[in-house]
């Protein structure tokens, strides 16, 4: 069983995906950790975001990969782990330009698909239900509106204690959006039979449930 979550930055994707899988008892997988990482690792050795060439030799020379713990995802460069090194806001100010290199993409996907094919998943990105996992059987496009992605990335910040500015986390977002969606290889977009949840007005749990929802729906089962 694969469930595909795609959708804009910080509509919610990641906390909704990891208690879904939590809920029906699947590995979480944040396939944006794993471009977090890359672009982690570019900044680190002072690759450019802008040199396909280049990433290609540091992905290939480097073993980036998930570890599913309990208590969440670890991401791994070889031994190293970066799990919060990765958040930093300059790895998310330059991740979607090394995201739009299609070789790139093809290395990703290919890791993405190995780790769908081990295990029943709950799978989050850009391009799951249109690239990664076409054949998934439940794909959810979660959307919010841009002002409530940018008030829950300010809520959040300021809980971490950090002294965010609403107006440029809003210009971020919209940035990262644009790049994302506007890039050739595998754009973010909306799979055609996937359902688009609008989360604006819903809590964390009610958009956890309709999601549950949908997999009772699929497999007629009342008990996940
Ligand atoms: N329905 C909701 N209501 C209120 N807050 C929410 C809701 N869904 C998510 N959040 C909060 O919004 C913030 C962003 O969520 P999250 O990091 O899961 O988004 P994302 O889509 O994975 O983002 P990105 O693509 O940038 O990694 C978090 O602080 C999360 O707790
Ligand atoms: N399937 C994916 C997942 C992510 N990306 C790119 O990575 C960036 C970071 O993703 P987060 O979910 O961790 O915010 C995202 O903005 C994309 O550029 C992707 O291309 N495909």
């Amino acid at each position: 069983m694969k469930i595909a979550i795609d959708g804009p930055a910080g509509a919610g994707k990641s906390t909704v995906a990891q208690l879904v899988a939590k809920q029906l008892g699947f590995t979480y997988i944040d396939t944006g950790a794993m471009y977090r990482a890359l672009t982690w690792l570019a900044i680190e050795q002072q690759v450019s975001p802008e040199d396909e060439q280049a990433l290609l030799k540091l992905l290939d020379a480097s073993a980036i990969s998930l570890e599913q713990q309990s208590h969440g995802q670890l991401v791994l460069i070889g031994n190293r782990e970066v799990t919060n090194e990765i958040r930093r806001p300059e790895v998310t100010r330059h991740v979607s330009a090394v995201a739009k290199h299609a070789k790139i993409r093809e290395q990703m996907v290919q890791q993405q698909r190995q780790l769908a094919e081990q295990q029943h998943v709950v799978m989050d990105g850009r391009d799951i239900g249109t690239r990664v996992l076409p054949d998934a059987e439940i794909k959810v496009f979660l959307t919010a509106s841009i002002e409530e992605r940018a008030k829950r990335r300010f809520k959040e910040w300021v809980e971490k204690g950090y002294q965010p500015d609403l107006e440029q986390l809003k210009l971020e977002i919209a940035q990262r959006d644009k790049m994302d969606s506007e890039r050739k290889a595998s754009p973010l977009k909306c799979a055609d039979d996937a359902v688009v949840l609008d989360t604006s007005g819903l809590s964390i749990e009610q958009a956890v449930e309709k999601i549950v929802d949908l997999y009772r729906k699929q497999t007629d089962s009342p008990h996940p």
